[in-house]
């Protein structure tokens, strides 16, 4: 797993995110993935028999060392770091670093920063308060790959998170058949 530390989590970290353009994404199967508001655990989930979360590493980044543009989206504060892969299958799809500021994680929200193998999605899009928005995209290149990554601000009882994804090469998001059954 130390690979996706690495290789996946650091190059979301450095990522330069994009605020999508609609024209290009409009009525594309990219588009419906890298633009879905609801739950992406729920989406991936449409995909295989079994979704697991591998958590690969729970911290805390300080205030200082977040960037100006995650300070503008988040509280200006302190935050826990959950970082993880998802797996349709067993075979990783996803690589995800979710930012949750400290006052985020109080009063219900003090679960979240523990939630263990549970997909964060499955624990915030149970809640009528969940809502999803700026929502930016970027094309990463990693050993040779170009793959499409998001990043997009969740709010659960007003109280926001910042989760950016990095869709694996054998990710639904670049099957084509997956676009036939319509489905998701
Ligand atoms: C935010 C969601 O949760 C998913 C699961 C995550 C986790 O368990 O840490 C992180 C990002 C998402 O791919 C979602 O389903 O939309």
């Amino acid at each position: 797993m130390t690979e996706f530390k690495s290789l996946y989590l650091s190059a979301l970290r450095l990522a330069q995110w994009k605020h999508p353009d609609k024209s290009v994404f409009e009525n594309t199967e990219k588009g419906a993935w890298l633009l879905e508001h609801g739950s992406m655990t729920e989406r991936l989930k449409h995909h295989c028999k079994e979704l697991s979360v591998t958590v690969l590493g729970i911290s805390q980044c300080e205030r200082d060392d977040l960037t100006e543009a995650e300070k503008a989206l988040l509280n200006d504060e302190a935050c826990v770091v959950r970082d993880v892969v998802l797996a349709g299958d067993g075979v990783p799809w996803v690589c995800a670093r979710t930012l949750m500021p400290l006052s985020t994680l109080t009063d219900q929200e003090q679960d979240i920063a523990e939630l263990g193998s549970v997909p964060l999605g499955q624990r915030v899009f149970t809640h009528a308060t969940a809502r999803r928005d700026a929502i930016e995209v970027t094309s990463l290149t990693i050993e040779n790959q170009q793959l499409d990554a998001r990043r997009s601000r969740l709010w659960l009882n007003e109280k926001p998170m910042l989760v950016s994804e990095i869709f694996l090469r054998d990710a639904p998001i670049y099957n084509v058949e997956g676009a036939l059954d319509g489905t998701h």
